[in-house]
This record gives structure tokens, sequence and C-alpha cells, in this order.
């Protein structure tokens, strides 16, 4: 018998939630990593602890299948500091789920974590899994500030870590609050990876990641299309009374709304990427099928939470918006898709859906539009969304008279 031991591959994911425990952690775990998630819900760290394992299930047209998630533990990351720098010094990877405007907080442990690594290991994978355009280099640009890595260390860092953005897909509904650790979501799922920051290197063996070269088509197909599809979906049947976004697709005008606007983002996506019509075409329908899901309970109040960050520059409305009308292409539907979102006010445990109100409140349409939007007069867009502004504040204006 050889006396050698195969090490035991680590990944520390931040953000025990939806996508994290029902995606990440579980293509992590079949590929044999030991996951350790980093969360600050004291709740979830302590089910995880007391709990060896969790069911993923996923749910369909043609049927139900389960996998069980073991080999994981739990650390809180904002009380346990220590043991979590520890443990990122020691593994293999980290991703995280834990939205876009919480990449920030987490970027001083991993700061600290990477810089206890050893130069002479493989660096650290850093893969951040949030709906936004290069998610992963806001982590970084976070980790790498002079307040996190002194500027000696940040010039090496590449030695202990590497960063590489991503594109994640699989819609993961808000839990049934009775389900405990488990996690019902679609049985389709994309995750697509940036190979080039792995130079010299393998990438880390992970089950379902797609490595590519050029990530951004991916990632601009898919926000503007899934999330774009998705979020007019969930405004417009949130305005027009509907519980999920299966509801909201069942109305005739709201499904005309979602495909229209996906006709918009089609002309952009095409055209600045060369994907075929008749792929986009096919694509599009497929993610109507998926958003259509009977079978997924996907509250309208969740696909279209945190509006302060839907309706910013990069992301799904005004994003590919700003991009076709600079080329004086149609965005109408994009448009009154962002109106629906500049009416998703006051929304039950949405602070950015109250802060929208106060900023609509008390600025000047252009003013909205540049804070929210961050648009600037001279864009083509901007006179569109001042419109749009001008048209929902009247109408909170009249209903509060
Ligand atoms: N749910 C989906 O369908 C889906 C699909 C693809 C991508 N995403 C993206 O994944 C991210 C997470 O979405 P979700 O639906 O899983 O949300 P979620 O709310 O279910 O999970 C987020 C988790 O992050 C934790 N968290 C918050 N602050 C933290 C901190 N400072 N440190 C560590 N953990 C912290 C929360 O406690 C929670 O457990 C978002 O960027 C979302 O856009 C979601
Ligand atoms: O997670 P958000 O808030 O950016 O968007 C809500 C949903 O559209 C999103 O979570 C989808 O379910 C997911 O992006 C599907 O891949």
């Amino acid at each position: 018998m050889s006396g050698s031991t195969t090490k035991t591959k680590k990944a520390v994911h931040f953000g025990a939630g939806n996508i994290g425990r029902g995606f990440v952690a579980c293509f992590l775990h079949q590929s044999g990593y030991e996951v350790i998630f980093a969360d600050v819900n004291d709740a979830i760290i302590k089910q995880l602890n007391d709990n060896k394992s969790y069911r993923v299930i996923e749910v369909g047209v043609d049927g139900t299948s389960e996998s069980v998630i073991t080999n994981y533990r739990a650390i809180n990351s904002r009380t346990n500091e220590a043991e979590l720098v520890k443990e990122i010094s020691e593994a293999d990877v980290v991703t995280c789920a834990v939205g876009p405007n919480v990449l920030k907080f987490i970027a001083p442990v991993i700061a600290k974590g990477i810089d206890a690594r050893s130069d002479n290991e493989t660096p650290l994978a850093v893969i951040a899994c949030e709906n936004a355009i290069n998610a992963t280099d806001t982590l970084a640009n976070f980790i790498n500030s002079p307040q996190n890595t002194p500027a000696d260390r940040v010039e090496d860092i590449d030695k202990r870590a590497r960063f590489a953005n991503s594109a994640i897909d699989r819609i993961v509904p808000a839990q049934d609050p009775g389900a405990g650790l488990d996690v019902t979501l679609e049985k389709f799922y994309e995750w697509v990876v940036d190979r080039t920051p792995f130079k010299g290197f393998e990438p880390p063996a992970i089950k379902g990641i797609k490595w590519v070269d050029n990530l951004e088509p991916f990632i601009e197909r898919k926000l503007y299309t899934v999330n774009t599809g998705h979020a007019t979906a969930a405004y417009h049947g949130y305005n027009r009374s509907k519980s999920t976004v299966y509801d909201a697709l069942q109305d005739k005008y709201i499904h005309d709304e979602v495909k229209k606007a996906l006709s918009n983002t089609a002309e952009l996506i095409t055209e600045k990427h060369g994907i075929p019509k008749k792929e986009q075409d096919e694509y599009v329908d497929k993610i109507v099928r998926r958003i259509s899901n009977p079978h997924l309970e996907d509250a309208v109040e969740r696909v279209g939470r945190a509006p302060l960050r839907k309706l910013s520059r990069k992301e799904r409305f005004i994003g590919p918006a700003a991009q076709l009308a600079e080329h004086g292409k149609d965005c109408s539907a994009l448009m009154d898709a962002a109106e629906m979102a500049f009416r998703f006010q006051n929304v039950d445990g949405d602070d950015e859906s109250k802060e929208l109100a106060k900023i609509m409140a008390t600025n000047t349409p252009e003013n909205v539009v540049k804070q929210v939007c961050g648009l600037q007069p001279n864009e083509k867009l901007f006179p569109q969304v001042v419109d749009v502004v001008k048209r929902v504040q009247a109408d909170t204006q009249e209903e509060s008279d």
C-alpha cells in the first residue's frame, strides 16, 4: 500500500441561498469538492451544520429528479473571519452568489485568504456567479483595492489567484419556507466561464462549466434575453396584480410585451455578436417556455427584486436600450418594461423599491434618469427615459391627491 494520500479538493462558496445551494454547490459537490459555505444568515448556517445532506429537486414538464448533496460545512463570514481566511488560503476554488451589491462586503475576507496563500501552489480560481456583466472583475477590483490588498501584493496576485468572469443561468425560485435546505429548481442550466485567466494552468475541473475564450456574447445574450424577458414579465405582472411569472405569462398582453421586448434585444444581440437570427429566435422561444414553467412558483416580487439595480446602466433594460437608441433602433418595448419597473415602488421586503419611491418623489425626471439609470443628457436614450419617469411621477402624484 502506498503511503500517499490524495488531497480533497476544497471550494469556498459565498451565499448559501437559492442558486448557491441549488446550483453552484451542487455541481461543486458532484465534481468531488468539499464545499465550505460562507454566509451571514445564522439560521441557514446552523441548518447546514446540523444536517449532513440536502436535496436538489429538478422539476419540469418531463418529470422530477433529485440529487443529494453531502460533504459540506458552513461558516459565518461576518463573525468567523479568521477561520474563513484559513479555508480560503487552502482552497482550490472560491465562488459566490450573494447578489452584485454584496461583492464589496465579501472582498476583504477573500483578499486576506488570497494574501495568506503560498506563491507555489496552483492559484485559487475565483468565479463570481451573479447576474451581472463581469461580476468577477467587480469583485477583483474590490479585492485589489488598497483597503484590502497592499499595492506590492496586488502586483503579483496572479501567483495566488486567478479571476474568471462567468454567465450563470438556472431559474431557482424562492423556496417554500417548509422546505428546509432542499432546493427545487428547473432542469435547464448553463454555466459559462472565461478560460483565458488560467493561462499556464488547467482551469478547475467543475462539472457543468462550459469554458470559453470570449464570454461577452454569452453573458450579454443571457442577461438581455433571459433576464430581460423574466423582468418584463415580472414588472408587467406586478402592475397587473399577478402573483407569479407563470400567471403573468398567461395574460396575452404581458406575453406579447415579453415577446416584443425580446425582439428589441434580439436585434442588438444578433448584430453585435454575429449570432444568426434563427439561433436567437430559437433561444428566445426556449426562454419564454422556461419562464412559463408551470412547475416553478416564481413570485413576481423575487424576479422584480432590487429595481434600482435592474434599472441601472448596464442592466437588462437600459443596457440594451441605450445601445439600440444610439443606432436609431426600436427599444419601445424595453421602455414600456422600464416604466413598469419604475412603478415597482414600496414593495414589502424590498429596500430598493422603497428607495426608488423616495428618489421618484424628490427628484426632477432628469435627475432620476441620471441617478438611477446612469444616463447622461447627450445620450440618445435620455429623453425617452425622462418621458417614462414623467408619466410615472404624474400618475403617482395623481394617486396621492
Ligand atoms: N435564483 C436564481 O434564479 C438565480 C439564477 C442565476 C443567478 N442568480 C444570481 O445569484 C445571486 C444570488 O441569488 P439567489 O437567488 O441565490 O439569492 P438568495 O437571496 O437566495 O441568496 C443570497 C445569499 O447570500 C447571502 N448573503 C448576503 N450577504 C452576504 C454576505 N455579506 N456574505 C455572505 N453571504 C451573504 C444571503 O444570506 C443568502 O443566503 C444573485 O446575483 C442572482 O442574480 C440567481
Ligand atoms: O437574480 P436577479 O434579481 O438578477 O434576477 C431575477 C431573476 O430574473 C433571476 O434570478 C433568474 O431566475 C436567473 O437569472 C435565471 O438564470
